[in-house]
């Protein structure tokens, strides 16, 4: 991306003035409370997320965080417009797309319709333009020389009604790169469970040269669960050796739609760290049935379809003979209709409830409570119910520009 574009976003970057709150959209973010917000300097009808980061200046994952995404600069990564420092209430806000949906609570909404009888299908357009779009995304982000870790619905954003509608933003609300106490185990940072439904098998036998295929397995979860809206590996929590990346429940959830794998699927599972375990706590013949063309049959997905074939590209437990994402966008799949489109809702009716409001809450995790003072007193109490509910107004920002 060229600096010129870069150094626009960020030359002119807006102040905390600029911005009319429209309340506590998004929650509690992973560090920080999320407000969504619009311009009132100037005429632009955008919604914008300011993600609060709840930490006494810049910590190390702060630093990381705003470095990446003010590196990466492409349609279907979420874009960083801007970071805002506030003295008074030595805040860090950053300043970023705000998406109305994302693929959890789209997904839930189908699964919902289903369970309710009044079965709402996601268009089969939809599925594919959303996975053309993540595959896009997760290109760009692998050619960066980045790995995303912790690909899943959750970090699948969709823009709403505007310029941008129905694009897809991959980001990263979680903890794979919180910076953490490396004695803590992966499954928990700050008493958060992170889910390992996508994570992929090389992962959990400890694999330490992990490469972009990791990412690549996600984006295969994620593929299954658009097309049956039932996460394809998905297992109980599971408490294990501290700080260890084996998980028996999440290889046996893995296994029992996959299968084994056998020596010849995958020539260096031997060499995995966690091999031996691996050994000693399965038996390959418990197994023996287990297929995916089977496990889709079952989910009433046509075995025989380009999608499960396409499918079967992603979810190899091998690393080295699964798709990459550039082999991945020149698959056939998305050669004949329906083609991918830019607006996944291919400008179909939404039919997603966007975001509720959470109440903002003004005490930070510990408990504190902590005191917005206003803009400028005369014209706002700290907190007012406006429309769009309650708004909250910061204090003497500024703008941290290049
Ligand atoms: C420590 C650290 C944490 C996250 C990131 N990270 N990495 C990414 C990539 C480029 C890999 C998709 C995105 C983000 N951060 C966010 O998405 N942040 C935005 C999340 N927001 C989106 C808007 O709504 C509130 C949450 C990097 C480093």
């Amino acid at each position: 991306m060229d600096d010129g574009f870069k150094t626009e976003t960020f030359l002119r970057g807006p102040k905390l003035e600029d911005f009319e709150y429209l309340g506590c959209k998004v929650g509690q973010g992973t560090y920080g409370q999320v407000y969504k917000a619009r311009r009132k300097d100037i005429p632009d009808d955008r919604s914008y997320a300011l993600k609060e980061i709840e930490s006494q200046g810049f910590s190390l994952s702060t630093c990381r965080e705003t470095s990446l995404l003010r590196e990466l600069k492409h349609p279907n990564v979420i874009n960083l417009l801007g970071v805002i420092l506030c003295h008074t209430d030595r805040k860090v806000l950053l300043l970023l797309d705000y998406a109305e949906y994302d693929l959890c609570q789209m997904i839930k909404f189908h699964k919902t319709s289903k369970k309710d009888k009044k079965p709402v299908k996601m268009a089969k357009g939809t599925i594919k333009s959303i996975l053309y779009q993540i595959l896009e995304g997760i290109q760009y982000i692998h050619s960066s020389g980045v790995l995303h870790r912790d690909l899943k619905p959750a970090n699948i954003l969709i823009m709403g009604e505007g310029i941008q509608r129905g694009r897809v933003k991959i980001a990263d609300f979680g903890f794979s790169r919180l910076f953490r106490n490396p004695l803590k185990p992966l499954t928990e940072v700050d008493n958060v469970v992170v889910t390992l439904w996508y994570r992929a098998p090389e992962l959990l036998l400890g694999d330490k040269h992990y490469t972009t295929a990791i990412d690549m397995w996600s984006v295969g979860c994620i593929f299954a669960e658009l097309l049956t809206y039932e996460p394809i590996f998905s297992c109980r929590q599971e408490n294990n050796r501290e700080n260890s990346p084996y998980h028996h429940d999440q290889l046996d959830s893995i296994f029992r739609v996959m299968g084994f794998p056998l020596e010849t699927d995958w020539e260096d599972m031997k060499e995995m760290p966690e091999y031996i375990t691996l050994q000693e706590e399965f038996k390959p013949c418990n197994y023996s049935n287990n297929t995916l063309v089977k496990y889709m049959e079952k989910q009433n997905i046509n075995p025989t379809s380009k999608d499960v074939a396409f499918l079967q590209k992603l979810l190899v437990m091998d690393p080295n003979k699964r798709i990459t994402s550039e082999q991945a966008l020149k698959d056939a799949i998305f050669q004949k209709e329906p083609f991918p489109t830019g607006d996944v809702f291919s400008g179909l009716e939404i039919p997603y409830p966007e975001r509720k409001f959470v109440e903002s809450d003004t005490s930070d995790r510990r408990g504190k409570k902590r005191k917005y003072s206003t803009t400028s007193g005369a014209q706002q109490s700290d907190q007012t119910q406006g429309q769009y509910g309650k708004q909250i107004r910061m204090s003497n920002p500024t703008t941290l520009s290049e």
